[in-house]
């Protein structure tokens, strides 16, 4: 029997990233190449004419796995029996901003959002936030929605974990495909961690091929940075690398994956805060991401570790304090 379609509800569908994320949906990059999708474009009432735009070029596309779209500013109808949310729709900071000045600006949306997936949304619902800042984002539509299971709350550390791999294999000179469980720990914010104590490329220990200094001055913030010299080199958000890394995130959510980067609410593992919504190591099977277990901590990783998380507590109490949670 022919599968019924699976409903991927896009926020800020009008915006840079909903431009590169929603077509590659539709081709069915997303769920995979044989699953029909429904989409739902929600955004305010000023863009919803720029939205019906790009749905008017997403028919005309003709793809053979899109059952339908819809166009809406109501996120109750955009919702409404979703099996897929990714929460783009936010302001991207501009030149000279860090993350955390976004939460104010960007933490209202997301309670609303949240109450509506709690209310509408299918029971299988998974939630990617993309829109910054993505973590506390997802923590605050987490908090407004009691009624899904709160680790279908997820939070996007996916490109900053690409971005890992691309750097570690330019400095190797080896392909991406030859390097083996990257981690980014932490805040997708200048705080993360990308830890190459586990990465391995063809079967040795990353942090052991390459020098301390150009692990901890160059390839550590080059990574942590990107978002912002993208920022300053295109003028505006990184778009296409972010819709990819959203596409990699659910695919390996739903098809699985033995290991990868995903902030998911925190357990306690590794002395991370119960709670807060981190990135760590895991893997995805049945459907659900587990957080790898058993690594050894050295103590360069837990200052940077515990440095990144103390700031995602930071942020749970300043949206604590705003009244977003
Ligand atoms: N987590 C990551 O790795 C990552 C990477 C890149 C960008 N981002 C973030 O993604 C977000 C979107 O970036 P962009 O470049 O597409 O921005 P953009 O400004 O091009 O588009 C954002 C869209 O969201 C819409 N929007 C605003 N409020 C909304 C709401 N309440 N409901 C629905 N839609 C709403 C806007 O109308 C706009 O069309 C930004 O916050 C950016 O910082 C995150
Ligand atoms: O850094 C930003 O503000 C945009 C995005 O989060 C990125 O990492 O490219």
């Amino acid at each position: 029997m022919a599968q019924s379609p699976v409903k991927v509800t896009v926020t800020g569908a009008a915006g840079q990233i909903g431009y590169a994320l929603l077509f590659r949906i539709a081709s069915g990059q997303l769920l995979g190449a044989d699953v029909p999708v429904k989409l739902s474009l929600l955004e305010i009432p000023q863009a919803v004419k720029a939205a019906e735009g790009t749905a008017m070029e997403l028919d005309d596309c003709a793809f053979p796995l899109l059952s339908g779209i819809e166009v809406t500013d109501d996120p109750n109808v955009a919702f409404n029996g979703t099996n897929v949310a990714l929460l783009v729709g936010a302001r991207p900071r501009t030149a000279g901003m860090e993350r955390g000045d976004l939460l104010q600006a960007n933490g209202g949306i997301f309670g609303p959002q949240g109450k509506a997936i709690n209310d509408n949304a299918a029971d299988d619902v998974r939630v990617l936030v993309v829109g910054n800042p993505a973590n506390t984002n997802s923590l605050i539509a987490q908090q407004h929605a009691p009624d899904v299971p709160a680790e279908r709350f997820t939070a996007m550390t996916r490109l900053d974990h690409n971005r890992a791999l691309s750097q570690l294999a330019a400095k190797l000179q080896v392909p991406v495909t030859e390097i083996k469980k990257m981690t980014i720990w932490g805040n997708h914010s200048a705080t993360q961690y990308p830890d190459l104590f586990h990465t391995e490329v063809g079967g040795k220990i990353a942090a052991e091929l390459v020098d301390e200094a150009w692990l901890r001055d160059t390839f550590i913030p080059t990574v942590a940075k990107r978002g912002a010299a993208i920022i300053e080199a295109r003028g505006a958000s990184s778009a296409a690398s972010a819709a990819n890394a959203a596409i990699d995130h659910v695919f390996d959510w739903v098809n699985g994956t033995e290991w990868t980067s995903a902030a998911i609410p925190s357990d306690g593992s590794y002395g991370v805060p119960e709670g807060i919504i981190s990135s760590f190591p895991v893997a995805s099977r049945n459907g659900k991401w587990e957080i790898i277990q058993g690594l050894e901590i050295n103590a360069f990783s837990r200052e940077r570790i515990d440095a990144s998380t103390r700031e995602l507590e930071e942020e749970r109490a300043a949206v604590r304090e705003l009244g977003l949670i």
